[in-house]
């Protein structure tokens, strides 16, 4: 069988690598404080990465320190009155990391761990005009009404509003986060600083969205797993077996898209269960299965499967796409891999997810374009668009990992920090 490539959704290596329960962003947020104790950081795996990366350029050291720090951390408290008349009081973050390329842009993610580190140089690596930065509340969204999640959400825009704007930090959807959601946003924030519907992204499409944003992340996983296939000569997507963790907005998407393609997802989970079928699953037949509100490991066309088994369910290709930190001690114990070295040794390619779900960014920067211009462009257009920004991007990760002998995800750092600091270079520091 061919060696298995891991597409990383998230930083599913950084976990393996020791950090066994990455949660927290670690960066200097008070409110995180009691997640930070429970593990090293995912902040301080990102940039051993970075500084892997660094070694590799002769950078000064004053230059490293800017690129290794972020910007400007926020942590804020939001009251909200729930159904009950109780008082509850959520922690939020933002954090802000480079915006020397254009304004900050990332995800908002709500859940009880908040992680706040992945976004920070997916721009540079898609050579979008953007900086990096990721926001999120502490909160277990599942636990509130709809009308509890829209009030916390508009106090949020309330508390960071002065921080953000169309052309200071655009937010957009990430774990627990949707189109409605963004839509909360867009209109608190309409009210104190005028229509902005360019403030964030992942709208609602009758309501200045994109076409094409909601699988924009999983249909770019599947661009970037093409791409690769055909870099290692390894065939086509319809030519592989694929495992995917997490079936929400990028798994699914990624599963519907694949097995469009023609290749075999073998098995699938949630966060309740999983559920497998050696000859592929039938991924229409499963999203309507789930749609009907039904349990993912109840569905007919396949056999259930222990969720923790997921990840060591033979495939070629995995693609985890829930929240980093869920591969715990014993998983890693199984797949016998202690971080990207070990990986290598044994023959198995890891596309890091700083480029692997750039796919949602890219058609965020798209959907902010349009607003810019008042203007809607066709789905075939997006798609088509995000196909060859993706492409674009495999190939210089591709060179660099070619010319400088380097894996790839020291490839895609390397890449996206000599555009970072080209651009901080030429602005100047005065
Ligand atoms: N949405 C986007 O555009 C982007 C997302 N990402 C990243 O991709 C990942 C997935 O995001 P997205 O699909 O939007 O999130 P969603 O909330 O839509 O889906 C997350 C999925 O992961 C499952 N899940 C959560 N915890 C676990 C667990 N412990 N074990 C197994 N499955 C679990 C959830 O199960 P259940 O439904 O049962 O809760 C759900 O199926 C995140 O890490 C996010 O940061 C990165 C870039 C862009
Ligand atoms: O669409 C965006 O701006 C960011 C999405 C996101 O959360 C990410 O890329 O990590």
């Amino acid at each position: 069988m061919a060696s298995p490539l891991i597409i990383c959704g998230r930083q599913f290596l950084s976990a393996v690598g020791g950090v066994l329960r990455a949660n927290s962003g670690a960066l200097g947020c008070g409110a995180v404080a009691n997640q930070r104790r429970n593990a090293s950081s995912h902040a301080e795996n990102t940039n051993q990465f970075l500084r892997e990366a660094l070694n590799r350029l002769d950078y000064p050291e004053k230059l490293q320190n800017l690129l290794l720090t972020p910007r400007r951390e926020m942590s804020v408290e939001l009251v909200v009155q729930m159904d009950n008349g109780q008082i509850e009081v959520f922690n939020a973050y933002r954090v802000q990391h480079n915006n020397a390329r254009g304004p900050y842009k990332g995800g908002l993610r709500y859940h009880p761990q908040v992680d706040l580190d992945d976004v920070r140089r997916k721009t540079a690596v898609m050579d979008i005009p953007y900086g990096g930065a990721k926001g999120g509340v502490t909160v277990d969204p599942r636990k509130l009404s709809e009308r509890e999640l829209e009030k916390m959400t508009r106090k949020l825009v309330v508390a960071i509003k002065e921080i953000i704007g169309t052309y200071e930090d655009i937010p957009a959807p990430d774990m627990n986060t949707d189109a409605k959601v963004m839509a909360w946003f867009f209109d608190e924030y309409s009210k104190y600083k005028g229509f902005s519907p360019g403030v964030v992204t992942g709208k609602p499409v009758y309501l200045h969205g994109s076409l094409g944003r909601e699988a924009a992340t999983g249909r770019g996983t599947t661009f970037a797993i093409r791409e690769l296939l055909k870099a290692m000569h390894m065939g086509k997507l319809a030519d592989q077996k694929y495992v995917i963790q997490g079936f929400g907005n990028v798994g699914a998407w990624a599963a519907q898209l694949l097995w469009e393609a023609g290749g075999k997802v073998v098995a699938v989970s949630d966060v309740a269960g999983a559920v497998a079928n050696e000859n592929g699953l039938d991924i229409g037949a499963l999203r309507r299965h789930m749609a009907g509100g039904q349990a993912l490991a109840a569905f007919p066309g396949g056999s259930a499967l222990r969720k923790e088994d997921i990840l060591t369910h033979p495939c070629d290709v995995l693609i985890p796409a829930a929240i980093g930190g869920v591969i715990g001690p014993e998983v890693a114990a199984k797949l016998d891999c202690k971080g990207d070295a070990v990986l290598r040794d044994r023959g198995i390619t890891v596309l890091p997810d700083i480029y692997t779900n750039g796919g949602g960014v890219t058609v965020s920067f798209f959907e902010w374009v349009q607003n810019l211009q008042n203007f809607k462009w066709e789905e075939e257009d997006v798609n088509r668009k995000l196909d060859r920004k993706m492409t674009d991007a495999f190939a210089a990760l591709w060179a660099v990992h070619r010319e400088m002998a380097v894996p790839l995800r020291t490839a895609a750092f390397i890449v996206a920090l000599q555009r970072v600091t080209r651009a901080e270079v030429h602005r100047g520091f005065d």
